[in-house]
């Protein structure tokens, strides 16, 4: 997840006082960095990880930053996973050191720990500008409390109530299309799924989670509708060289002075703007809800069982309003539960839309399945009945398995530690490593990405997309480390996993389900350039045409061939 830090804006002539606390805090920001890499530079001339492998960096001031996140997604991990193992050395900015992390034990280790392992200042503080200090930001005590308050509306129970709206969601957005198909003359049209499916989904996680209506498909007028439109795109890119290294020094900045620096950014002004009109609604949703309970008529969405619970807490641990209205801006509900459904939906119609056989086995699940519906006098599905679909199933694992969209979790030791292997490593002096001790401050990056081609756990062809290896049992799933679904480190595991991740489970098979029975998607030209980029999330994007964002163009028919 990145930042864009773009330096190249021009200052105007003009002087006011706005210019005059710029241009002081790019002064204090160099001086900063300064003595950030003169501390580096002295602090890793001894390291204790000085014997874990890793490549030879070819720039002391960048590391391996541009290879970690301008690459497309994965692969630079992928050759490191495999050169060196599952564990490997490298650097970031002034030669400090980072490990990155595949390893399933090392991985549940550090992510399972309670709060041993902080997320680290950099992440905070993006989660701060994202959705203020709500529980992307929270840490330690505080976050443990915000997780307990919010955790009530994101049950299985739960999780089946929002089944309905999923569907309306879904069929809506075919409605759309199908009156756009139907003007077309050729019974199909090309549709980037990137901009459709955003609009789709934030209409279901702004029903699910709040009650409140973006009406997004039809009506792009909805003023935070609008502020949410293209956010990662606007906000979030593939960073310059400059911004890998602020990026990476900025752990070494008074956190207060950091927020004040990103308070002032004039660069940040779409995350500013988004925060301010998402408050706006936040506030009088939080009036509207409280009312609800109190007249006891209380909705099903999650912000009201938030809102309960913190009400039926005592007053020591309950929420502010202003952790309240955190919880509903941008990270913490809408952005941790919108782009990140959009663009795993995208990554599931990219790879049937390619393979028209798989997409014709699991259209003859789906009608199957809807006849057993009809039989026992039901028309919709359930989370049962998803949960009696192989081949569904099986395509959803694997989408989550090969497109992680969460590609990095960054951690960093609070404490001295020893991490434990499920494999050992060799290290340079050709010795077997099978723990590593780290002292405190060690930073990690959680490869989602590299864990989730472990060759052990998913098979030889785990390079692959295959949906067949769930289908036949290859998964190795017994030895389960903690990872809340299949396995799988894409939604992290621990005290800090994906609070949302049955949500995101039930709105990808719904939308999976929703689009075969009504239309056939096939591949476009344009597909055999995909790249998957790294930006806040894994997203979909055309080789040669990075400047136009995302992209997935898919071409749709009526019916189902
Ligand atoms: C396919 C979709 C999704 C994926 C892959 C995903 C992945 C993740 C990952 C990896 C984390 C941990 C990040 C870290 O610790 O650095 C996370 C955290 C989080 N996710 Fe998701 N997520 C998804 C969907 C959702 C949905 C639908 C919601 C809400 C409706 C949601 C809400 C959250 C929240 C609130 C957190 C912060 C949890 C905490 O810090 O305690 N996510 N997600």
């Amino acid at each position: 997840m990145q930042i864009s830090l773009n330096t190249s804006h021009t200052i105007s002539p003009s002087f006011n006082p706005n210019t005059r606390i710029q241009m002081e805090t790019a002064t204090l920001l160099i001086l900063c960095l300064l003595v950030a890499a003169l501390f580096l530079f002295k602090h890793n001339a001894s390291s204790p990880l000085w014997n874990i492998q890793g490549p030879k960096s070819s720039s002391f001031i960048l590391g391996h930053l541009r290879e970690l996140l301008q690459r497309p997604a994965g692969l630079a991990e992928f050759e490191w996973q495999r050169t060196y193992g599952d564990v490997v050395r490298i650097r970031t900015s002034f030669g400090s050191e980072q490990l990155v992390v595949s390893d399933p034990k090392a991985l549940q280790h550090i992510l399972c720990s309670g709060y041993k392992w902080r997320r680290s200042p950099v992440r905070r503080e993006m989660g701060r500008l994202t959705s203020g200090k709500g529980l992307g930001w929270a840490d330690g005590e505080t976050h443990m409390r915000h997780r307990k308050l919010m955790t009530p509306g994101f049950r299985a129970t739960e999780t089946q109530k929002f089944l309905p709206i999923f569907i309306a969601c879904a069929e809506a957005m075919s409605s759309e299309w199908k009156k756009i198909i139907s003007k077309s003359g050729d019974q199909s049209c090309v549709f980037d799924l990137t901009d459709h499916l955003s609009h789709a989904t934030l209409d279901a996680i702004g029903l699910a989670a709040f009650d409140y209506d973006f009406g997004s498909i039809s009506n792009h007028e909805n003023e935070l509708a609008k502020a949410y439109e293209g956010l990662t795109a606007k906000a979030f890119r593939a960073p310059s060289n400059m911004g890998l290294i602020m990026l990476d020094l900025f752990r070494l900045i008074p956190s207060a002075v950091m927020e004040f620096m990103n308070d002032h950014n004039p660069r940040l002004e779409t995350l500013h703007h988004v925060a301010h009109v998402g408050k706006g609604v936040a506030k009088q949703l939080i009036a509207q809800k409280v009312d609800e309970i109190e007249q006891g008529t209380p909705n099903t969405d999650i912000y009201t069982s938030l809102v309960q619970s913190n009400l039926s807490e005592s007053f020591k641990s309950r929420l502010s309003d202003e952790e309240l209205v955190a919880q509903m801006s941008c990270r913490t509900l809408l952005f941790g539960g919108h782009e990140t459904t959009t663009n795993s939906i995208c990554w599931a119609a990219y790879e049937l839309a390619r393979n028209t056989e798989l997409q014709d086995q699991l259209r003859t699940e789906i009608k199957s399945t809807e006849r057993k519906i009809a039989d026992r006098g039901e028309f919709e599905f359930t989370l049962n009945d998803y949960e009696e679909m192989p081949l569904l199933n099986a395509i959803c694992k694997e989408t989550l398995r090969f497109h992680p969209i969460a590609l990095h979790l960054f951690r960093t030791a609070n404490e001295d530690d020893v991490i434990p292997l499920s494999k050992p490593i060799v290290g340079k002096t050709g010795q077997l490593i099978t723990e590593i001790p780290v002292s405190k401050g060690t930073r990690i990056v959680g490869s989602c990405s590299a864990y989730n081609r472990n060759l052990t756990i998913f098979g030889e062809d785990a390079h692959e997309f295959n949906p067949n290896r769930w289908l036949e049992g290859r998964v190795k799933t017994e030895n389960n480390l903690g990872f809340p679904y299949a396995n799988l480190a894409t939604f992290a595991a621990g005290a800090r996993s994906c609070i949302g991740w049955r949500f995101a489970v039930a709105e990808l098979q719904t939308f999976i389900v929703v689009l075969l029975r009504n239309f056939a998607i096939r591949d476009t030209p344009k597909l055999t350039r995909i790249r998957r980029e790294s930006a806040l999330t894994m997203v979909p994007a055309i080789e040669g045409e990075l400047d136009k964002g995302t992209q997935l163009p898919i071409r749709v028919y009526l019916g189902d061939s």
